[in-house]
């Protein structure tokens, strides 16, 4: 209870949990990591986002103090990953795509053993997390026989086994169905204010981590093109509105309203708005021709952004 306190007194400070400072990362000859500079602060759910060998990996092995980077600084928990790595690895959970679960033994079972391995052992703290994470009653059944949902939420609750305050995700809802996707980020938004925990989610499927993440980092090739918030990025990135209305709409109603718009279908129109506080005048027009059914901005969503950025990036 001490614990989540000063956690949750930590976020409220704003205080630095990890630190990037100019890091770079070579293999042989070839550069991993560029000039990857970055904090992130206590309590967040950062979204480490990029495609497939952009870097996402290895950048949690160097904050894991698994690899030593060739430049730059880096401190988790105000702690040196080359140095004390094993500190911060005794208060950090990973969950990796091979969550390394025993398929024969039940949830009990795994958690049971885990525990041990990891000396931290609580009957409490296992039937806890079972129940957390929707699982008690299958408590006794073989994970062979577990949904793919299920096995992901069970190796989350494995990592959460000694309480870590930061907790890396690869790939969290991959592979899950609309509804699995709809109950992890429960959990783990609840996991997140609950215990205090920090969250990093790697992940490149975006779309799924929108209602989540407090903060976004976008790696592209090695180098960190763009990081902030959904209204920051927004705010650089999306230009106009565009604004798909359905409505009783002419095509001729829909060009009185003075607004740049294309007929999508019978009643549907994408408006071109130049700014999001014109918005409102647009749908007072289109209420005075006729009824409205629906409005929907279209742009707006973090895929989008991403594509922005990513195309204003290669323009340079
Ligand atoms: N130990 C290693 N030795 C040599 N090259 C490596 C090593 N680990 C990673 N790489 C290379 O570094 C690049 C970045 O890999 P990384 O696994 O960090 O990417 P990622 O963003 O996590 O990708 P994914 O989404 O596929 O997991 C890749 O080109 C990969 O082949």
């Amino acid at each position: 209870m001490e614990r989540l306190q000063e956690r949750s007194q930590r976020k409220k400070e704003g205080i630095a949990l990890i630190q990037l400072n100019q890091i770079q990362k070579k293999f042989g000859e070839r550069v991993i990591l560029e000039d990857v500079s970055y904090y992130v602060q206590q309590g967040d759910i950062v979204g480490l986002l990029g495609p497939n060998g952009a870097g996402k990996t290895t950048l949690i092995r160097l904050m894991n103090g698994v690899i030593s980077p060739d430049g730059g600084t880096l401190s988790v928990f105000g702690l040196n990953p080359a140095q004390q790595g094993n500190e911060i690895r005794s208060r950090c959970g990973v969950v990796t795509e091979s969550a390394g679960l025993y398929q024969d033994m039940s949830a009990r079972e795994n958690l049971d053993f885990f525990s041990r391995l990891y000396s931290c052992r609580s009957a409490a703290r296992i039937e806890s997390l079972l129940e957390r994470f929707q699982l008690a009653k299958h408590g006794e059944k073989k994970v062979g026989a577990y949904s793919t949902g299920m096995k992901k939420r069970l190796a989350i609750a494995k990592a959460m086994l000694h309480e870590p305050e930061l907790l890396f995700l690869d790939e969290p809802t991959n592979g899950l169905d609309p509804d699995g996707i709809r109950d992890m980020i429960g959990f783990l938004r609840q996991l997140n204010q609950e215990e205090g925990t920090t969250i990093m989610i790697c992940s490149h499927v975006l779309y799924q981590l929108e209602d989540i993440c407090d903060t976004y980092l976008f790696l592209d090739q090695g180098r960190l093109i763009e990081s902030g918030t959904l209204p920051e990025l927004e705010a650089r990135y999306a230009g106009a509105v565009k604004l798909v209305v359905e409505s009783t709409l002419t095509l001729k109603d829909a060009l009185s309203t003075g607004f740049a718009c294309e007929e999508l279908g019978q009643g549907k129109f994408m408006f071109t708005v130049p700014a999001r506080d014109e918005v409102p005048d647009l749908l007072r027009k289109v209420l005075s021709c006729g009824e409205l059914y629906s409005a929907e901005i279209v742009n707006r969503d973090l895929e989008s952004l991403y594509f922005e950025v990513r195309r204003r990036q290669h323009e340079h």
